[in-house]
C-alpha cells in the first residue's frame, strides 16, 4: 500500500468516484457516517430508536460537548440484516442494562513498565507518555493505532488492571478519583476469550453471576439476569452448547466472543473494555460483535475497546476514536470527524478509501520512517519524531480535550498520582470465602468429571499400567530362590510409577493459568478460595481414585499381600505419595507458564529424589552437601513403606550352594527373609504410619509454596 500523501492543509474532503484524484472539492464526505449532535432537548426522541439487539433504548445520560456527536440511528447501506427490529417491551427493561455508564477522563498519564532485558539488566521503558483523554458516558470509544503503540497497556490502566508498572498522573470517573470497588463496576474482556471449555455459554455466565453479583441478590434474580443476558446477546441457540476444548466440538469464534461479552454483561457494569473484541473473527461476525457493543453504548454503558483496522461499516458505529502512536495520542475526537483532522494537518484521505486505512496508514509511516532511522543509527528528525502528536496537541481539538481534562482534575481536587496508590484498592470482593469456595468447587468438581483427561483416561492410564506391571510380575512373586529380586524391582517399579505419573496434572494448571489470571484481576474471588477448591475438588479425587483401582489391580495380579491391613496401607501410601508428587508438580506449574520448563522441572526434582533415596546409591555414598535431599525425597518414604509391606515377615527358599552350581542361572539377590534385606537397607516396618505422616506434612508445605506462586501471578503491564 502507497504511503499516504501529506498535503497543504485543506479544511474540504475528497469525495466521489467521478472526481478527479487529486482535486479537493466541497461536498459532504461520501462515505462518512451521518451525525447527529444530540440535545438533552433531542435525547428523548433519540432514546425511542429501536436498536440493531431490538431493545427500545433507556434514557441514557449523554455528556454534552463535542465527543457527544453520536451516530444517529439508520439502517447500514451495506448490511440489509442491521435494521431496527420489533420487540416485546418486557425486553426493554432488561436488569443488565439498569445502571448507566459513567465518564472516564485522564489527564497527563504515563505508564513506565520495568523489565529485565536479554543481557539481564533492569530496564524501565515508558509505554504510555503524558496522554489526556476522555470517553464520555454512553459512548462507543475506540482506540486505535499499530501493533505495540499502547492500546492494550491503555485497556488495562484505565481499568485498573495494571499491577506492576508504574503510573502517573489522573484517572478520574465522573470527575472523581476511582473509588474502592471500582472493579465491581467494570467489565474486562480480554483479546483471548478466558472461558471454561468444558461448561456450556449459560454455565460460564452463570458462573461469572455467581461469583461477582452481591450474595444479597437472589438466586433466582441472578438466574434471570443470566436470561436476560443470554437473551440480549442472542446467545440462546448456543446456550446449551459447550464453550469446547481441543476434545470437545464448541461453539463458534462469533458466539464464544459474545459469551465472553455476556460473562461481563451479566453483572450490569457501567464500563465495559474491550481488548481487540473482533481479532480471529470473519468481517461479518466482527460487525455483529461492534454493533452489539455500539448498541449497549446506545443504552448508556460506556464501551471502550481497542481494534486493528476495522472495516468501514464497524468503524461507522464508534462514537469516539482515540489514535494512539508510539503511546502518544494523535487523534481524539469523534470518529467521523477523524478524516476531517487529518485534512487540516495535511494527510489526505483518498476517495474510496476506508478511513481506518487511511488513519493507520497515515500512523504507521510516521512509525516505519521512525524505525528506519534508528535501526540504521541515523538521528530521528526532530520534525517527524512526534509530527503527529505534537500536530494534535497544538489542534483546537487537542487544546480543548486538555483543557477539559484539567478542569476535571481541578474540580477533583484529586492529588497528583492518586490513581496509582487507589490502584492497589479498586478490587473488592462482591461475595465472601466460603460462596466462592462452594462455586469454584461446583465448576472445578464438573470440569473434572467432563473432562476425559481428568476422568476417564486418568482412571484409564491408571489402570493400563497397572495391568501392564501386574502382567510382569505375574506369578514371579513367590518364594522362590529369585523371588527376593522380583519383590524389590516390583516395588520399585510401583512407586517410580505413582511419582512419574502426577506429571499429567502439571498441563492442567498451565491451560487453565491464563482464565485464572483474568478472573483473579476481574474480582472473581480470592486466591486462596481458588487454590482450595483447586486442592480439594480437582488434586484429591483425580489422585485418591485412580490409586485405588491401580493398588487392587497390581496387588492381586502380581501376587502382594491382598489382605485388608496390608491392602489398605499399600494404597494410602500410593495415594499419598501421589498427592505429594502432584502437589510439587502444581509448584512447578505455578512458578512457570512454559509447559516444557515446568515438565524439565518436574523431571529434574524426580531424578533427584530418586537418586538420594538411599536405594540407587547407598545413603552413606550421597555427598554430603546432597544429603538434604534424602529428607525432602518422597520416593524413599513411599519405597520404604511398600518393601515392608511386602517383605517384613516374608520368607525366602533361597538356592543352596548346591543348587547353585548346578544351575548357574539362579545367581541372585536373596536373603532368607525379608526382614534381613529391610534391616540392610536400614527399613523399620513399625514406621509405616511416620513415613505416610511425612508424607502428608509434605504436602501442604509444596502446597503452601505454590499459592505463593499463585498469588503472586499478575499481569505482567
Ligand atoms: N511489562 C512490560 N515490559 C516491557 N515492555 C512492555 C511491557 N508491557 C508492554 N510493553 C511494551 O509496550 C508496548 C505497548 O504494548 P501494548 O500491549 O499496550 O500494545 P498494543 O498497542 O496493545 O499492541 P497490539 O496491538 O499488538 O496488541 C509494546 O511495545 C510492548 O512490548
Amino acid at each position: 500500500m502507497s504511503s499516504p500523501r501529506r498535503r497543504s492543509p485543506q479544511k474540504t474532503v475528497t469525495s466521489g468516484s467521478s472526481t478527479p484524484k487529486d482535486v479537493a472539492v466541497d461536498v459532504p464526505a461520501r462515505a462518512l457516517p451521518e451525525y447527529a449532535v444530540v440535545t438533552h432537548a433531542e435525547e428523548e426522541t433519540k432514546d425511542q430508536k429501536l436498536s440493531p439487539l431490538g431493545l427500545t433504548a433507556t434514557p441514557s445520560e449523554k455528556a454534552v460537548g463535542f465527543l457527544t456527536e453520536l451516530p444517529s440511528s439508520g439502517t447500514s447501506p451495506f448490511d440489509p440484516e442491521l435494521g431496527p427490529k420489533v420487540l416485546s417491551p418486557q425486553r426493554a427493561k432488561s436488569s443488565v442494562l439498569q445502571t448507566t455508564g459513567v465518564e472516564i477522563a485522564f489527564h497527563q498519564l504515563s505508564l513506565t513498565a520495568t523489565y529485565v532485558s536479554k543481557n539481564m539488566k533492569r530496564k524501565t521503558r515508558r509505554i504510555l507518555k503524558n496522554i489526556s483523554g476522555i470517553t464520555p458516558c454512553g459512548s462507543c470509544t475506540a482506540l486505535m493505532g499499530p501493533s505495540g503503540c499502547g492500546k492494550t497497556s491503555l485497556l488495562h490502566t484505565l481499568a485498573g488492571k495494571n499491577a506492576k508498572s508504574k503510573i502517573s498522573g489522573h484517572i478520574l470517573v465522573d470527575g472523581k478519583a476511582r473509588e474502592e470497588g471500582f472493579s465491581a463496576k467494570i467489565g474486562y474482556v480480554e483479546q483471548d476469550d478466558q472461558l471454561m471449555g468444558v461448561m456450556s455459554v449459560r454455565e460460564n455466565i452463570h458462573f461469572s453471576a455467581e461469583l461477582r453479583l452481591p450474595v444479597s441478590i437472589s438466586k433466582n434474580e441472578k438466574r434471570c439476569r443470566v436470561e436476560d443476558t443470554i437473551e440480549l446477546l442472542g446467545l440462546w441457540k448456543c446456550a446449551n452448547s459447550k464453550i469446547g476444548t481441543e476434545m470437545i466440538r464448541g461453539v463458534s469464534g462469533g458466539e464464544r466472543k459474545r459469551c465472553s461479552i455476556a460473562m461481563e454483561l451479566v453483572v450490569d457494569p457501567a464500563v465495559i473494555f474491550l481488548d481487540e473484541p473482533t481479532s480471529g473473527l470473519d468481517a461479518f461476525t466482527a460487525h455483529k460483535v461492534v454493533e452489539i457493543l455500539s448498541d449497549l453504548a446506545s443504552h448508556g454503558k460506556t464501551v471502550i475497546l481497542s481494534i486493528h483496522q476495522p472495516r468501514y461499516t464497524v468503524f461507522k458505529l464508534f462514537d469516539v476514536l482515540m489514535l494512539l502512536a508510539e503511546g502518544e495520542m494523535v487523534y481524539q475526537g469523534p470518529a467521523a470527524k477523524g478524516a476531517e483532522y487529518f485534512a487540516q494537518i495535511g494527510f489526505q484521505c483518498e476517495p474510496f478509501n476506508n478511513p481506518c486505512d487511511f488513519f493507520m496508514d497515515v500512523v504507521c509511516d510516521q512509525v516505519r520512517r521512525l524505525d528506519r532511522q534508528i535501526s540504521y543509527g541515523g538521528s530521528v528528525h526532530v520534525q517527524e519524531m512526534g509530527f503527529l502528536a505534537r500536530s494534535f496537541k497544538n489542534s483546537a481539538e487537542g487544546k480543548a480535550i486538555a483543557g477539559e481534562c484539567e478542569a476535571r482534575v481541578l474540580d477533583s481536587g484529586v492529588a497528583v498520582d492518586a490513581s496509582r496508590r487507589m490502584d492497589k484498592h479498586v478490587r473488592r470482593y462482591a461475595t465472601g470465602f466460603l460462596h466462592q469456595f462452594r462455586t469454584i468447587s461446583r465448576r472445578v468438581f464438573l470440569a473434572v468429571m467432563r473432562n476425559p483427561a481428568t476422568s476417564i483416561f486418568q482412571v484409564l492410564s491408571f489402570l493400563a499400567s497397572a495391568v501392564l506391571l501386574g502382567a510382569f510380575f505375574y506369578g514371579r512373586l513367590d518364594g522362590g530362590p529369585t523371588a527376593m529380586q522380583a519383590h524389590i524391582g516390583a516395588m520399585f517399579m510401583v512407586a517410580y510409577m505413582i511419582i512419574f505419573s502426577a506429571i499429567t496434572s502439571l498441563e492442567l494448571f498451565i491451560q487453565e493459568r491464563a482464565l485464572f489470571v483474568h478472573e483473579k484481576t476481574s474480582g472473581f474471588y480470592r486466591t486462596s478460595a481458588y487454590f482450595l477448591a483447586k486442592v480439594v475438588c480437582e488434586i484429591l479425587p483425580t489422585r485418591m481414585v485412580p490409586t485405588l483401582f491401580y493398588a487392587v489391580v497390581t496387588a492381586y495380579m502380581a501376587g502382594l499381600r491382598t489382605d485388608f491391613y496390608h491392602l489398605s496401607l499399600y494404597w494410602l501410601t500410593l495415594t499419598v505419595t501421589s498427592i505429594t508428587s502432584t502437589s510439587l508438580c502444581l509448584l512447578v506449574s505455578c512458578a512457570t507458564s512454559v509447559y516444557s520448563a515446568a515438565f524439565m522441572g518436574c523431571g529434574a526434582f524426580y531424578i533427584v529424589f530418586m537418586l538420594a533415596s538411599g536405594f540407587v546409591l547407598q545413603a552413606d555414598q550421597i555427598p554430603v552437601y546432597l544429603a538434604p535431599f534424602k529428607y525432602l525425597s518422597f520416593y524413599r518414604y513411599c519405597l520404604q513403606n511398600l518393601l515392608a509391606l511386602d517383605l517384613h515377615n516374608r520368607v525366602f527358599d533361597c538356592p543352596t550352594p548346591e543348587e547353585l552350581m548346578a544351575d548357574p542361572t539362579l545367581v541372585s539377590i536373596c536373603l532368607p527373609t525379608g526382614d534381613l534385606y529391610l534391616q540392610s537397607q536400614g527399613i523399620n516396618p513399625d514406621n509405616i504410619w511416620k513415613n505416610i505422616g511425612i508424607l502428608a506434612a509434605m504436602t501442604p508445605a509444596y502446597l503452601f509454596i505454590a499459592y505463593l506462586f499463585l498469588r503472586s501471578l499478575k499481569k505482567t503491564t
